[in-house]
């Protein structure tokens, strides 16, 4: 498939290494707002919206993960950026992950976070014709269940509003097609080709893709460092922004790798 254009915001210094930040699924660009001032302080930051999602195009189905690393390299060469770190979670870990062992000369250093080499497929396949018949709002409350550790999610109302929006504000096919995308996603042979110097972290309460799959991941990229967040569920980077934040830097900061 063609890649799309899709809708980035780039904060921070324009002549600073880049650091491309890529969403789960169901989420937009906005779910790395509290990570974005902090890396913003010495990178170019480049946050979009995978396709499907947010305000990036929706182009009808099926897709690939392929197709989403596909649109970051096209995204990328808009921007002239040859190598950039790159950083994804979940389904944004995938399409990193996949662009690492396809362009490794795209890719500075690698992390990957509640992310999988392979999903069970079964649950994403159910969910994309779930999303096509009754639309993604009604599966949201199950979903954001996931991403925040229970107790967290209580003290914190306004935040699980404003992620059901997120998912409900998704486009129905292009939400349904990234379900796909993640169904058909096995990526275990790749792992030993990614060169890239790779931070892997788990939310250790993460009942969506729990931490065996970063375990696999972890153990199957030479030399990558795992780190497990706890509490932590799906989406660590909300619930723990100043471990998940530090982590990254700490990653992206040392000696010699500036992209
Ligand atoms: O949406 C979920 O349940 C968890 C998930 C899997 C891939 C992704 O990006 O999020």
């Amino acid at each position: 498939m063609t890649a799309v254009e899709v809708s980035y915001t780039e904060d921070g210094p324009a002549g600073a290494p880049v650091v491309v930040l890529s969403n789960s699924l169901g989420a937009t660009r906005g779910m790395w707002d509290p990570q974005v001032p902090a890396l913003a302080e010495r990178y170019r930051v480049v946050t979009y919206d995978t396709r499907g999602h947010g305000e990036s195009p929706a182009p009808a189905g099926p897709y690939t993960v392929d197709d989403l690393v596909d649109d970051v390299l096209a995204l990328l060469d808009r921007l002239g950026v040859r190598t950039a770190h790159v950083a994804g979670l979940s389904l944004g870990g995938m399409t990193a992950m996949r662009l690492a062992a396809r362009e490794p000369s795209r890719v500075g250093r690698l992390a990957l976070l509640a992310t999988s080499a392979r999903p069970d497929p079964q649950g994403f396949l159910d969910r994309a014709v779930q999303a096509r018949s009754g639309g993604t709002a009604p599966l949201a409350p199950a979903i954001v269940g996931r991403w925040l550790t229970p107790g967290y999610a209580a003290a914190h109302p306004d935040l699980v509003a404003r992620l059901e929006a997120m998912i409900a504000g998704a486009d129905d096919e292009g939400y349904a097609s990234c379900c796909e995308a993640v169904g058909h996603f096995d990526a275990r042979a790749d792992l030993a080709r990614i060169t890239a110097p790779t931070l892997v972290v788990s939310g250790a309460e993460d009942p969506a893709l729990p931490p065996p799959h970063q375990q696999l991941v972890a153990d199957g990229i030479p030399g990558a460092t795992l780190v497990s967040i706890s509490p932590g569920a799906h989406l660590p980077n909300l619930e723990r922004p100043l471990e998940v934040t530090g982590a990254l830097l700490a990653h992206l900061d040392a000696a010699g790798s500036h992209a």
